[in-house]
């Protein structure tokens, strides 16, 4: 699903109108249809709200509709004055085909009351101040009368800032939000949830081909994940799907490479290889499917050159989790990154995450290793150690510090958290999965584990990020429809259904 904002929105319509000659009557009466096709068969009944510009002229157009339908249709019209050029035409033609059109403020408590479904086309992505005056009343009205009806939103609602999703001093409670080509990024805002309603991303007679220049930013729906899926080869064997070398957990940390090598072997990956410590022996119990490579830690250079032809032998290593910021950490890290081609000749992928982050961050010298070749996935604090942003700024302006970052780096970025944001440093997604019921120890680590099997399984880098994020949070979604909290040990437990859900069915 394309994400966008108020600019965006323009750019598209602009396009539209301006390459695609498409007139905007056109591009608004297919706004309309699409929106008509979300009303229930058994609502009738309906009052329209509309303001003065497109948003309005797209209830009117609405409205038309529905009376074409044979459904009962009343128009509150907010004023008469001023309206954009396609909105003053549908207004017109709602005048002439004879539709009920009401203008007087002290008639709007009798139509709320009387109606049984509210759509209202006051603002869109127009909005630009704070609303005020009879604006403002009449939003506190629709409010107010609309508890037992249902209210739908045109493309936001009125109210919502569509760029940053803040309330502009009072917004329409929506029951559906049926919002036209981008989800906007204003929705992203956690807390409105209760304006947005239901939300649903509808077209106005525009092939996606044609519009995808104008937009480098996602948000994350299974059909875009399903996209990205590689079918599985009958005839391919454990070779072809990848192994995986992993660095995760040290004494008093084991949870973290078994956590992260046990996602690994569920999210499918061919072969998967875990280095620890040579007195750990908790992996063989926790994961019999994967194999340890056993490190002498008292003596780290004694292991270098058995593991030199480990990391030959890998297609992906993930490094990070549970292993510390010691010297003795961070010198398997560099002689793990030192390496940038297998024995086949192919890239060895590499995927980074927590203390991995944190070495980096203290060793910049190694980005110049990493790059063009690693996923990091860092949450917040990680990101403001490795980008030097301060979590205010960064909250401030995510997209645009981890596109950043991704280009100056070459790197995927996967920066956690409430819509994790995954970038190469020109299109970034959105994941639209997840849930705080999952904010808790090792789930990172799981994170880890998923994306470096799907790297060892031929995804790109940006797809195995993506994948594993939707799949991750997908999993907690659906499992805190019975439990209050999800833990790592539960998510690993349902990859491979939830895979299965989300590619085959
Ligand atoms: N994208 C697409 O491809 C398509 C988009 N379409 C639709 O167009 C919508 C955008 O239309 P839009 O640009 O005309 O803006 P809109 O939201 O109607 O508001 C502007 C009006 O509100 C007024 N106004 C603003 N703030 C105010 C305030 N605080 N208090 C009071 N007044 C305020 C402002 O007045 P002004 O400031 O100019 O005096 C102006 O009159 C979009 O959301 C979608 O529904 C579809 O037709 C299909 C194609
Ligand atoms: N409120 C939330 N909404 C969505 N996802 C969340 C939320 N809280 C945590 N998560 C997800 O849980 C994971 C936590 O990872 P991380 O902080 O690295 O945990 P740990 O280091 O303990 O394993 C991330 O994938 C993050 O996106
Ligand atoms: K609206």
């Amino acid at each position: 699903m394309l994400l966008g904002g108020n600019e965006t929105t323009k750019k598209i319509d602009n396009y539209a109108i301006n390459e695609l000659k498409i007139p905007s009557i056109v591009l608004m009466e297919n706004a309309a249809i699409s929106f008509t096709k979300h009303i229930g068969k058994n609502e009738d009944n309906f009052l329209i709200i509309c303001g003065k510009g497109n948003n309005g002229g797209d209830g009117y157009a609405i409205a038309r509709q529905l009376f074409s339908k044979e459904k009962k249709v009343k128009i509150f019209c907010i004023s008469d004055e001023n309206m954009s050029n396609n909105c003053s035409v549908n207004y017109e033609i709602c005048k002439n085909s004879g539709i009920e059109i009401f203008y007087k403020l002290e008639k709007l408590d009798k139509l709320l009351l009387e109606c049984d479904v509210v759509v209202e086309g006051i603002f869109g992505t127009g909005l630009n101040s704070e609303i005020k005056g009879i604006y403002k009343d009449i939003i506190l009205k629709i409010n107010e009368y609309s508890k037992n009806k249902k209210v739908y939103a045109i493309d936001i609602p009125s109210g919502i800032n569509g760029d940053t999703g803040e309330i502009m001093g009072v917004s329409v409670k929506a029951d559906v939000t049926i919002s036209f080509v981008t989800y906007k990024k204003g929705f992203l805002k956690s807390d409105i949830k209760e304006y947005l309603g239901k939300v649903i991303i509808e077209n106005i007679g525009l092939n996606k081909n044609n519009i995808v220049h104008i937009v480098s930013e996602y948000y994350l729906t299974s059909e875009i994940i399903k996209g990205f899926h590689i079918k599985r080869d009958e005839n391919s064997h454990k070779g072809d799907f990848g192994k995986v070398l992993i660095f995760a957990g040290s004494s008093g940390f084991y949870g973290a490479g078994n956590i992260v090598a046990k996602s690994c072997v569920r999210s499918g990956a061919g072969l998967t290889t875990v280095i620890t410590d040579k007195n750990n022996f908790s992996l063989n119990v926790f994961v019999p499917e994967a194999m340890s490579f056993p490190i002498n830690f008292e003596n780290i250079e004694e292991n270098f050159e058995k593991l030199e032809k480990e990391i030959l032998n890998s297609d992906v290593i993930a490094i990070g989790p549970g292993i510390g910021k010691s010297q003795k950490a961070l010198k398997i890290f560099e002689k793990l990154i030192s390496i940038e081609k297998n024995n086949k000749g192919n890239v060895i992928k590499l995927v980074l995450d927590a203390d991995a982050l944190n070495l980096l961050s203290e060793n910049r010298e190694l980005f110049e290793k990493i790059k063009s070749r690693s996923v990091l996935t860092p949450h917040l604090i990680e990101f403001s150690r490795l980008s030097g942003f301060s979590l205010e700024e960064i909250n401030r302006d995510k997209f645009e510090i981890a596109k950043d970052f991704a280009q100056k780096y070459e790197i995927t970025l996967l920066l956690k958290g409430k819509n994790t944001i995954i970038t190469n440093g020109k299109t970034l997604f959105v994941n639209s999965t997840g849930n705080s019921r999952m904010a808790n120890g090792g789930m990172g680590d799981c994170l880890t584990g998923i994306i470096c099997s799907l790297a060892g399984q031929k995804y790109g880098l940006v797809e195995s990020a993506c994948i594993g994020a939707y799949l991750h949070g997908k999993i907690a979604d659906k499992l805190v429809k019975q439990q209050y909290i999800v833990n790592a040990s539960h998510i690993i437990e349902n990859i491979s259904e939830c895979m299965k859900e989300i590619f085959e069915v």
